[in-house]
């Protein structure tokens, strides 16, 4: 996302539809295309990475998994838009898990609160505090803050796999974005993990465990991912405008 000025940049056109003035340079292919063009390859890509990959059949019911944050945000109404734009013939559902941390999660929890009635998908929402019987808060009261998130690492993946099986649903979709993967491969390397390291970049993972998981965005940008709710959507705005202090203007326009 490179700003520009100056006579050279107001001369160029967008190089996918040759017409209106670039809003912004790709992270990820480089070209300066407007923001209308970037929304439609940003959601055709995606569109594409689940044709081709198989990731759903039609009837399916798909768990969304909605931590209230940028990537599953946009997963959540990228989903829902293409689901309908392609009939695709998915039953879209959220997934939250309350962790139990004061002052983080219960913020987010209202933002996919937020999400279910915009996106009209309904929301489930799984506690460690009902699973377990614990909160994270209590739970670092009990241990302290060494390896705590360890612990809340290995509680999450189970209570998705619970409200998953509660849910009844085939899969689970999370916002792990291109950028994730790249830094679990480095992770995997750096700790030897061989095992891991031929695991981490599938796009469907557990086929063999009780909920199959998949990554929509396996090939997509962190960047482009911040971008996107900036970019047009006006719905996903309204989800994202007090995280960026949205005031109408796109940081990114030259
Ligand atoms: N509390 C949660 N409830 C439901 N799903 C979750 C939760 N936390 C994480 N996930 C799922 O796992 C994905 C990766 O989460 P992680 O926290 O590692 O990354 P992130 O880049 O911060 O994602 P996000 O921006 O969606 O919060 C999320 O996109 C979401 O699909």
């Amino acid at each position: 996302m490179e700003m520009e000025g100056g006579e050279k940049s107001r001369s160029r056109l967008c190089s996918i539809c040759n017409q209106r003035r670039p809003a912004l340079k790709r992270p990820k292919t480089l070209q300066q295309i407007c923001r209308e063009c970037f929304y439609v390859v940003f959601e055709e890509e995606i569109h594409r990475v689940i044709v081709d990959n198989n990731l759903f059949k039609p009837g399916e019911r798909i768990a969304i998994g909605a931590s209230g944050g940028k990537d599953s945000t946009v997963l959540a109404y990228v989903m829902s838009e293409l689901n309908r734009r392609h009939n695709y013939g998915l039953d879209l559902f959220l997934l939250s898990v309350d962790e139990g941390i004061t002052g983080y999660r219960d913020d987010s929890l209202e933002t996919v609160k937020r999400n279910e009635l915009q996106y009209g998908l309904p929301l489930k929402v799984v506690s460690y505090k009902d699973l377990y019987g614990w909160t994270m808060d209590e739970i670092v009261k009990m241990i302290g803050l060494k390896n705590n998130c360890t612990f809340c690492g290995v509680f999450r993946r189970q209570a998705l796999d619970r409200g998953a099986a509660l849910l009844k649903v085939d899969k689970l979709a999370t916002g792990h974005n291109a950028d994730d993967i790249a830094e679990t491969v480095l992770l995997n390397i750096l700790r030897g993990d061989i095992a891991r390291l031929s695991r981490c970049t599938s796009i469907i993972t557990g086929e063999d465990g009780p909920i199959p998981r998949c990554k929509p965005f396996k090939y997509t940008y962190e960047k482009e991912i911040v971008i996107y709710p900036l970019s047009y959507t006006p719905l996903i705005l309204l989800s994202f405008s007090f995280l960026f202090g949205f005031d109408g203007t796109l940081p990114f326009i030259y």
